[in-house]
C-alpha cells in the first residue's frame, strides 16, 4: 500500500559495486561458506560413530554440494530453484520467480545482480537444504559452536546483568512511575547494545569483564541516533489499568535476533517487563532453522535456558529458574514461523504470511531485534535518511511496533535534515560499524 508521495527506492544490490551489499557478497558470504564446510568436514568423526558410514557419506555430499555453492555466488551463477521439499520450499521458489520477474532484460536472477537482501536469505537456506538433503546429518546445525562459544565467552556480563535485575526485583518495593520508567530505560537499552556484538558490551575487547553492561549504558547514550524510548514507554503505560477484569499489562512480542548475550539481554527485558507488570505476556519469536549465523532457534533458547538453570553462579541459576517458570506458565512462550525465514520484506506478511500478521495485530507492542529485521522493516532499500520511519514501513502496521537495532547495513531512516550527511563526512562507515543504533517506535492510527 503506497500512501506517501515518496516513491519507493530501489533494493541495496551487489549490482553496486563498492557499496556494502557487494562487498559482503564478494567477501564476507563466501567465507561464511568456507567455514560452514570447515565445520561439517571436523564433524566428520562424530557422524561416524552416530551414523556410521552413511554419516561419512553424508558429510561428503554435504560438503560437495555446498562448495558447489560457493562455486556459484563466485562466479555470479543464475539462482537455481530449491530442490528439497521442506514446508517452505514453493514459497521460496515462488518468490524466485518473482524476482526474475523484476529483472531487467530478462537477465537470470543471480548473486551479483539480484537484490542483497534475497540473495543474503537465500544462501542461508541453501546452506539448510544442504543439511535437509542428507538426512543422517538432517538435524545438524553447523552455526552452533559459534553460538555456544559466544555464550561461554560473556558468562561475566550475563553474571552482572542477572545480579542486576534479581537486586532490582527484589528492592523494588511499590516503585512510583519514574523508578520503573529509569529501570525500563536501563534494560531496554542492555537489549538494545546486546545487539552489538555477540560477545558482552562491557568487555568485548579484553577481558577483564570490570564494568557491568548496566554501567556502559551512559556513555553509550550518544550514539542512539534515534531515541523513541519514551514512546514505547507510553504505549506500555496505556495498558495499564485500562482492562479491569484482565491481569495488568501488555502483550509483549519479541522478535529475536542472535544467541549468546544478546538473547540473554532480551530474557531479562522479558524478565522485567513481567515480574513489573508492564506486561502480562511476552511471546518470544525465533527462526526455525540456523539463520544469519547467530540468530536463536528453539534449540538455541531452551539451551540457553537450561544453561542459565545450571549455572554455579546464585543470581544467574535464579533468573534461569525464573525463566524456566515463566515458559511453564505460558507468561512466556517461544514461537516460530517460516516468514522469519523467508526473504520477504515484511510490507509482504499481510499477503504472504497473513496468519502471522493476525497474531501479530493480537499484540500491544512489537520489539524487532536486530539489523536483519530492520533491513526487512525498511524492505533493505535505498531510502533518503529522512524520509520518516513509518513511510518506509510501506503499509506495515499490525500494531505498535519498534526496532531496536544497532547500524550494521547501509540503510537508515527517520534521521533529522542534514544529521545522516553530517555523520557520513565525519565518520564514512557510521552505518556498517555496528556503533550506532536506533530505538525506533511506530504506531499505527487508531481506527476510524
Ligand atoms: O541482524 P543482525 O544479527 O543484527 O545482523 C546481521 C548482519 O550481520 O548480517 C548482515 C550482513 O551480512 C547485516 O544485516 C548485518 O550486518
Ligand atoms: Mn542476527
Amino acid at each position: 500500500m503506497e500512501t506517501d508521495h515518496v516513491k519507493t527506492p530501489q533494493s541495496l544490490s551487489a549490482k553496486f559495486e563498492g557499496s556494502f551489499a557487494y562487498l559482503t557478497v564478494r567477501d564476507r558470504l563466501p567465507t561464511i561458506l568456507t567455514k560452514v564446510i570447515d565445520t561439517i568436514h571436523r564433524n566428520k568423526n562424530n557422524f561416524f560413530e552416530e551414523h556410521g558410514e552413511e554419516g561419512v557419506n553424508a558429510e561428503k555430499r554435504a560438503i560437495s554440494f555446498l562448495s558447489k555453492l560457493r562455486n556459484e555466488l563466485q562466479t555470479d551463477k543464475p539462482v537455481l530453484p530449491l530442490s528439497d521439499d521442506a514446508e517452505d520450499t514453493v514459497a521460496w521458489n515462488e518468490y524466485m520467480q518473482r524476482q526474475q520477474d523484476m529483472m531487467e532484460d530478462r537477465q537470470p536472477v543471480s548473486w551479483f545482480k539480484s537484490p542483497w537482501l534475497y540473495v543474503e536469505c537465500y544462501m542461508y537456506r541453501r546452506i539448510q537444504e544442504a543439511v535437509w538433503l542428507n538426512p543422517p546429518i538432517g538435524d545438524f546445525d553447523v552455526f552452533k559452536e559459534g553460538k555456544t562459544q559466544t555464550f561461554f565467552e560473556s558468562q561475566q556480563a550475563i553474571m552482572f546483568l542477572c545480579t542486576h535485575l534479581r537486586e532490582v526485583l527484589t528492592s523494588m518495593d511499590n516503585p512510583n512511575e519514574k523508578q520503573l520508567f529509569d529501570h525500563f530505560l536501563k534494560f531496554l537499552q542492555v537489549s538494545l547494545w546486546g545487539n552489538k556484538c555477540d560477545l558482552s558490551i562491557s568487555a568485548g575487547q579484553d577481558n577483564s569483564q570490570k564494568i557491568s553492561p548496566i554501567e556502559s549504558l551512559a556513555s553509550l547514550q550518544r550514539f542512539i541516533l534515534v531515541d523513541d524510548s519514551d514512546q514505547v514507554w507510553s504505549a506500555l503505560m496505556t495498558l495499564q489499568g485500562s482492562r479491569e477484569t484482565e491481569k495488568r499489562g501488555a502483550r509483549v512480542d519479541l522478535i529475536l535476533d542472535n544467541a549468546g548475550f544478546e538473547l540473554i539481554t532480551d530474557l531479562v527485558l522479558g524478565d522485567f517487563l513481567v515480574s513489573v507488570g508492564l506486561a502480562k505476556e511476552v511471546r518470544f519469536h525465533g527462526k526455525s532453522f540456523p539463520w544469519f549465523v547467530s540468530d536463536v532457534t528453539k534449540k538455541d533458547f531452551d539451551w540457553t535456558i537450561r544453561q542459565t538453570m545450571a549455572s554455579n553462579h546464585k543470581q544467574m541459576s535464579a533468573c534461569g529458574v525464573q525463566w524456566k517458570r515463566f515458559l511453564k506458565e505460558g507468561v512466556w512462550s517461544y514461537h516460530d514461523h517460516r516468514f522469519w525465514t523467508l526473504p520477504h520484506e515484511f510490507c509482504d506478511m499481510p499477503t504472504d504470511a497473513a496468519d502471522l500478521y493476525t497474531d501479530l495485530q493480537g499484540s500491544d507492542l512489537i520489539l524487532f531485534k536486530g539489523d536483519l529485521n530492520y533491513r526487512k522493516l525498511t524492505g533493505d532499500r535505498d531510502w533518503e535518511h529522512t524520509v520518516p520511519f513509518a513511510r518506509a514501513l510501506r503499509g506495515f502496521r499490525p500494531a505498535p511496533l519498534c526496532s531496536l537495532r544497532t547500524l550494521k547495513a547501509n540503510v537508515q531512516v527517520g534521521l533529522q535534515p542534514g544529521h545522516g550527511e553530517m555523520l557520513t563526512s565525519q565518520e564514512p562507515d557510521w552505518m556498517t560499524n555496528g556503533k550506532y543504533a536506533v530505538v525506533q517506535f511506530f504506531c499505527p492510527p487508531r481506527e476510524q
